[in-house]
Formats: structure tokens, sequence, C-alpha cells
């Protein structure tokens, strides 16, 4: 992987090298690269995020506060930007630590032990790769996108009856599985009746009439780089399902972008870690069913050290499979006419493949009916 610019070289035999080694971006670390290989780099558009000078501030919510204070926060901060930390949400410390720990360990194992569950497709419900970032569809700089983002990912599908366990990494398998029982646990009896609460439909809508489950748990790493400001963690993307519940290390590096209102513009800013809280994200599922009361917010993750590796977990919160995804009717008046079409999960999920750069664009495209 020699050269610093894309053109030098052969992508298509790099990436194909790289994936061979079955040690993700950890092991270009491991093996000393003083400059990011070129797979990684953006050529047309630099990713560095200029983050804006907002006093933007993401929400807050105590919900060890009453009820009637929490639901108008939650719908406050659904309805403005999409994205809130809770404090006091009743996951232990020790339970969100120790997974975060595990997920580090697993990524940091020895070469050759993690190589082993390497792969570019799921093995069962376990998949330990380097996500690709795929080329844009439509957009006006079709090579804008660096070939791979500077992240490692464990993907674990926790879908019921639950994952085949003798699959799991065994050096994470516990504190991985006891998270996942506790933050499904919260956010199906007090985050899903909270921002059901906070639509003003019944508390059980979420969780009973969607179906929802904590399906799939990301656990990601991201590993120092020798040229942070050259690389990107994340491309920008809206989560599609209903809402995700992040846990992150004290490193640092997701970024929102709050859009300007009718200003247009709009821009980055920071979601630093706050000791204890988790990051509520509500996605674009969410924001149909609210009938586009909730939002859902673009975000990308930027590397931000060449010393420290960063560790998140996002459980994802997904509706049944087979629903028909649309506005609750309970939302749809003569005021508020419905705004999306019906779709199904698949449908939706087909049509997001390749798209980067201002994902909320994703689902108003899809099934937005006044675009
Ligand atoms: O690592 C993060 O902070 C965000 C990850 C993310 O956006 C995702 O998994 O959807
Ligand atoms: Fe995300």
């Amino acid at each position: 992987m020699a050269g610093s610019t894309r053109d030098e070289y052969d992508a298509t035999a790099a990436l194909a090298e790289f994936y061979a080694s079955r040690t993700g971006v950890r092991g270009l670390v491991e093996s000393g690269v003083a400059t990011v290989p070129p797979l990684f780099l953006a050529p047309n558009s630099p990713p560095p995020t200029p983050l804006g000078n907002t006093s933007f501030v993401i929400p807050t919510i105590d919900l060890s506060l009453p009820r009637s204070a929490t639901v108008p926060l939650v719908h406050a901060a659904a309805r403005t930007c999409g994205i809130f930390y809770v404090t006091n949400h009743g996951v232990s410390a020790d339970t969100i630590d120790s997974a975060l720990s595990a997920v580090r360990a697993f990524h940091e194992l020895p070469p050759a032990v993690r190589s082993a569950f390497y792969s570019l497709a799921p093995v069962g419900d376990v998949l330990y790769t380097t996500y690709r970032n795929d080329p844009p569809r439509q957009a006006a700089t079709p090579d804008a996108v660096p070939v791979l983002p500077w992240r490692d990912t464990l993907l674990i599908s926790v879908a019921p009856p639950g994952p085949d366990i003798g699959r799991l990494p065994a050096v994470c398998r516990e504190p991985l599985l006891e998270y996942h029982r506790v933050v499904a646990d919260f956010g199906k009896k007090k985050l899903g009746a909270l921002l059901s609460e906070a639509l003003g439909v019944e508390a059980e809508r979420l969780v009973k009439t969607m179906q929802m489950e904590a399906a799939a748990m990301s656990c990601h790493y991201y590993p120092p780089c020798p040229e942070p400001a050259r690389v990107i963690g994340g491309m920008d993307h809206t989560d599609p399902y209903l809402f995700t519940v992040l846990a992150q290390d004290s490193v640092g590096g997701l970024v929102v972008h709050v859009d300007g209102g009718d200003d247009g513009g709009g821009e980055w800013v920071d979601v630093p870690p706050v000791p204890g809280a988790l990051v509520i994200n509500s996605a674009e599922v969410l924001k149909v069913l609210s009938n586009d009361v909730y939002k859902s917010i673009d975000h990308r993750v930027r590397v931000k050290s060449t010393q420290d590796s960063r560790v998140s977990i996002g459980v994802f919160f997904n509706p049944g499979d087979s629903l028909l995804i649309e506005p609750l009717p309970e939302l749809v008046t003569l005021e508020t006419p419905k705004r999306y079409r019906s779709f199904t999960m698949a449908e939706f999920m087909e049509s997001r493949k390749g798209k980067f750069g201002n994902g909320s664009l994703s689902i108003n495209q899809f099934a937005h009916t006044c675009v």
C-alpha cells in the first residue's frame, strides 16, 4: 500500500490486499503505517469537518425528572434536532463501561486471533469488517468519498430469538449480551414509551404496534490515525430505523449537521462524550411515523487522535420486517396531511444503497409526498 494519492495505484488491487489481510484498519496501525493509504483519502472533497461557531447545544434530558417534565423535553428535542443525551436512564455505568471495554478488547485482540472473525459478509449473526463506502449514486462529484472509512466494526444481529451465542467472540460475549439486554429493556420500556407519548400517541404504540426490537448492535472501533484530518471515521448518514441508543467512550468524534432553518446552510456540531449519558438519535422511520414531527439528523464521525482509539456501540431499534411503514393515522389530519407514501423496510433499505452526503434526502426522495 505505497503512495499517497489514489491516482498513483490500483485501488481495486489495494482494496483486495487490504481485505485479504483480514485485520482491518487496526491492522494497518499495528503494521506501523506513517501516512494514510490512498483508499482512505477522499480525492475530490477533503473530509475535514469544519465545526460551526454555533451556540447550538445538544439537549440533555434527565430521565429521573417526572414524566410531566420529560415528555415535553423529548418532544422538543426530537422535533428540533432529532438527537439528545439522556442521563439517569437506568443503564448502569458499569454495564456501559464493561461493554465498551469488551469491544476494545475484541478489536485489540492479536491479529492472528481476531482475523478468524474478519469477513465481508455476515457469518451467522456476526460480521467483523471494515465497511466499504458505497460510491454515491447521483453525487455531483462521483469520486468524492474515500473507498474506506478509518473504522472497523463488529456488527451483531440480535433480533429475537437472539444471536447464536457460540459464534460471538468469547472476549466480548458476556458484557455485550448483558449490555444489549439492559439497553433493549430501556429502549422498549422507557424510551419507546416516551417517544410515543411525546408524539401524542399511546405509550405502547412503537413497541407493540410497530413490533419494535433492539435488533442490531454496531460495535465500532476507530483506530488512532497518523493523519487524522485526512480520513473520515464514518461517512455522513442518517440512521434508517426507529431510533439508536449510542454509548461512546471519552475520546469523541461524533458530529451532527444541524440545519439552518429557513436560512438554509446549517453547520456541523460536536456531540462530545458526556460521562454516564447515552446519546439518542431519532431515525428515518420514526420521522415517517411522526409525519415529519420528529427529525432525523445527518451525522458523521471525525477521527481526532494520532494516539487514542475510539469505541462506540450503537443499538438499533427496528420496526417489524413485514410491517408497512407510513405516518401513524392518528397524526394525519386535514391540517397535517399524510407526508409519506407507504413502503416496506426492505424497499427503503434498498433505496439507501450508495447514498452518501445529506442522508436525510434519502427518505425524502424515496417516500415524501411533497418532493
Ligand atoms: O460511532 C459513532 O459515534 C456513530 C456511529 C453511527 O453513526 C452508527 O453506527 O450509525
Ligand atoms: Fe449512525
